[in-house]
């Protein structure tokens, strides 16, 4: 496993008698998120589809840990009742729910015209209104009362999403959901952030594309001409609950290598299908129509 960002002294005290909850927290980006909150002494509620998986997780970082920090709770965030039972389970459970990271979700790659209404609806559903339902119900059960801080995960959506339409419209709209929390909630207590990674390597991350060395074949596109590690996205999240972003709130936290600022993952093929310029062309600059 990388090596955690952070310096000793955080590490060992940071989150000692702290309560989280990570979507999707047994995988990738989240089993990291989950290792490095209980690394700062915090107690984290795994919460995702597979049960089986969460299990396996929480009883290996336990007994690596030697102690019961890690706890799982089955949950589809698509279901708002079971978004609330995961809410009011933890209250229960541990008294107190102090951070929670929306970091369950997901896509396929597709070219717009092609996206089904059931496949637009399954990544809008889980990315956007999964993530509402969390909100809203760690608020009503928790935050109101209490304050927190809350960090969505969502995508490189600073070019809008070409080749995943779906993920990038339902991502821009937890980003604008944030702002607007940042604002409602302040009077709460409740500072709310995202987390905007780029291409980031884990071994389930990859396999959703169903291509090994998929991620790697992307590198020319990033700046920093490699993928990005799991703990390059954590340190970051904790960062961003921990009180040391106190006066942070409603922000996005770019982690890709600059890849925001650089080349996408799409490729415009070459064409002729715009409407013609008022500057003269020539063969050389003007390719064949394919229409
Ligand atoms: C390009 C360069 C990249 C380069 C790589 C760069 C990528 C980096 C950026 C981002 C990386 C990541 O996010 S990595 C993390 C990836 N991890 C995940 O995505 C895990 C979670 N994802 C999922 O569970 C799924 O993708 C998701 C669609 C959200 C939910 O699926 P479910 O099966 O649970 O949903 P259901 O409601 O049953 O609906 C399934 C419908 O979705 C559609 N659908 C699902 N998979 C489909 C597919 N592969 N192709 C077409 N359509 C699909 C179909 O219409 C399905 O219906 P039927 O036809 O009737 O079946
Ligand atoms: N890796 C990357 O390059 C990037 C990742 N991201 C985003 O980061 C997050 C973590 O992804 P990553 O770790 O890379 O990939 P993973 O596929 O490992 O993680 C996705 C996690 O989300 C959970 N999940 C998916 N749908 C649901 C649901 N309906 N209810 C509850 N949990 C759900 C999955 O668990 P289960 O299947 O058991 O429900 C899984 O643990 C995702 O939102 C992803 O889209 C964004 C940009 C880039």
């Amino acid at each position: 496993m990388a090596a955690f960002k952070l310096n000793s002294v955080l590490r060992r005290q940071l989150f000692v008698g702290r309560v989280a909850i990570v979507t999707g927290g047994a995988t990738g980006i989240g089993g990291m998120i989950t290792n490095e909150l209980v690394t700062l002494g915090c107690r984290v509620v795994i919460a995702a589809r597979n049960e089986d998986r969460l299990k396996e997780f929480a009883t290996t970082v336990n007994k690596n840990t030697g102690h019961d920090l890690v706890y799982p709770i089955r949950c589809n965030i698509r279901k708002e009742e079971e978004v609330s039972e995961l809410m009011s389970k933890t209250v229960k459970q541990f008294g107190k729910i102090d951070y929670l990271v929306n970091n369950g979700g997901g896509q396929f790659a597709s070219q717009t015209e092609d996206i089904s209404a059931k496949g637009w609806h399954a990544v809008v559903e889980t990315n956007l209104t999964g993530t509402f339902y969390c909100l809203k119900h760690v608020y009503d059960k928790y935050m109101k009362k209490h304050g927190g801080s809350i960090v969505n995960i969502i995508a490189d959506i600073y070019k809008g999403f070409p080749g995943m339409a779906h993920t990038g419209a339902a991502r821009a709209g937890v980003e604008n959901l944030c702002k607007t929390l940042a604002v409602e909630w302040a009077k709460n207590g409740v500072r709310i952030n995202c987390v905007a990674p780029g291409i980031i390597y884990s071994e389930t991350a990859e396999a959703n594309y169903g291509q090994k060395g998929m991620f790697e074949s992307q590198l020319y596109r990033i700046p920093a001409w490699r993928l990005g590690d799991t703990s390059e996205v954590s340190s970051v999240v904790c960062f961003l609950l921990s009180p040391g972003a106190s006066y942070v709130s409603g922000n996005t936290v770019y982690i890709d290598g600059a890849q925001h600022l650089y080349k996408s993952t799409y490729e415009v093929e070459q064409h002729s299908n715009y409407p013609p310029p008022n500057y003269p062309t020539t063969e050389a600059t003007t390719p064949k129509s394919k229409l």
